[in-house]
């Protein structure tokens, strides 16, 4: 099944917009993992197993593994969810950007050694470091557009003074994502929550693209404001979502650390409960 078609699977069937983002972070994990990392798998396991039937994808950040010489957990995990949560799809955050024969082992290593559903790319490199990604069949590339963090203005919000029209380089990345860059409807955008003004602006230049949209919990993102900016849809005759553009709305340390105790799965799941439900109230209101 090919990515877009898993996601919508698991919207539908989970009743969710919400993405668990796994990062996971040893120095955070409760008293008896604390500073273990051969212990990632175990905690983020629980994570999974606690939020299977809450979430329309899992993210998990290469980062946080390879950081502590994780990645045979993280293959472990990605294994797991699998089998714990068959609906959902991986999407892997690795941020990848690179000239083209780096780029194909870069999609070998997201899609073939970890097999992961979608990559998260830097586009900054051109279109030639992004076409290795798309050789891959069904699989999914974000690229990043209008990121969450506010160092994100430094370039995303230049004008460009080239292209007709002038847009900013946001602007002509989502233009770029939903034209001819995308060759076999692989591509999605990442976009944040902390900017629901530039969501609204890349969903109507991208209408039928997946937006990522990392940023609440944490960093502080409006989940309202969110969804109403991106959320290309209406629902159907039984109140499920029927999508046009889905949006994926991620939250990572706000669920993992909902609790430092022994009860964090427990935790885990009633926030990414309450916050399946903010997203879910949003599509209503
Ligand atoms: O590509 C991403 O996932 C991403 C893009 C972006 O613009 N901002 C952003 O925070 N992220 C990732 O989303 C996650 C956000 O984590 P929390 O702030 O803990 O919810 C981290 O894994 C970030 O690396």
């Amino acid at each position: 099944m090919n990515f877009t078609s898993m996601l919508q699977r698991a919207e539908r069937q989970n009743q969710s917009l919400l993405c668990v983002g796994l990062d996971p972070d040893p120095t955070r994990f409760p008293q008896r993992f604390k500073g273990d990392a051969s212990k990632i798998f175990d905690f983020c396991a629980a994570i999974v197993d606690a939020t299977a039937e809450l979430t329309i994808a899992f993210k998990p950040q290469i980062a946080y593994f390879a950081a502590h010489r994780a990645e045979e957990q993280l293959e472990r995990l990605i294994n797991h969810i699998r089998r714990a949560a068959p609906q959902v799809p991986v999407i892997l955050d690795a941020k990848r950007g690179d000239i083209g024969s780096t780029a194909e082992q870069y999609a070998i290593e997201a899609f073939e050694r970890y097999g992961a559903d979608a990559v998260t790319l830097s586009p900054f490199m051109g279109f030639d470091s992004v076409q290795p990604y798309l050789k891959h069949h069904g699989k999914g590339a974000f690229l990043l557009c209008r990121t969450s963090n506010p160092g994100g203005d430094d370039f995303q919000n230049q004008r460009l003074a080239s292209v007709a029209g002038e847009p900013l380089l946001y602007e002509h990345i989502a233009q770029l994502a939903q034209g001819h860059w995308n060759l076999n409807g692989q591509l999605g955008l990442v976009v944040g929550a902390t900017y629901p003004g530039e969501i609204e602006r890349v969903r109507a230049l991208a209408p039928t693209l997946p937006l990522l949209i990392p940023g609440v919990g944490a960093q502080g993102g409006d989940a309202l404001a969110t969804v109403k900016a991106g959320w290309r849809g209406q629902m159907d005759a039984d109140g499920l979502p029927e999508t046009t553009g889905a949006i994926i709305v991620n939250s990572s340390r706000a669920i993992l650390y909902a609790s430092s105790g022994e009860d964090f799965a427990a935790a885990a799941r009633r926030e990414a409960l309450k916050t399946r439900e903010v997203l879910r109230a949003a599509l209503l209101a």
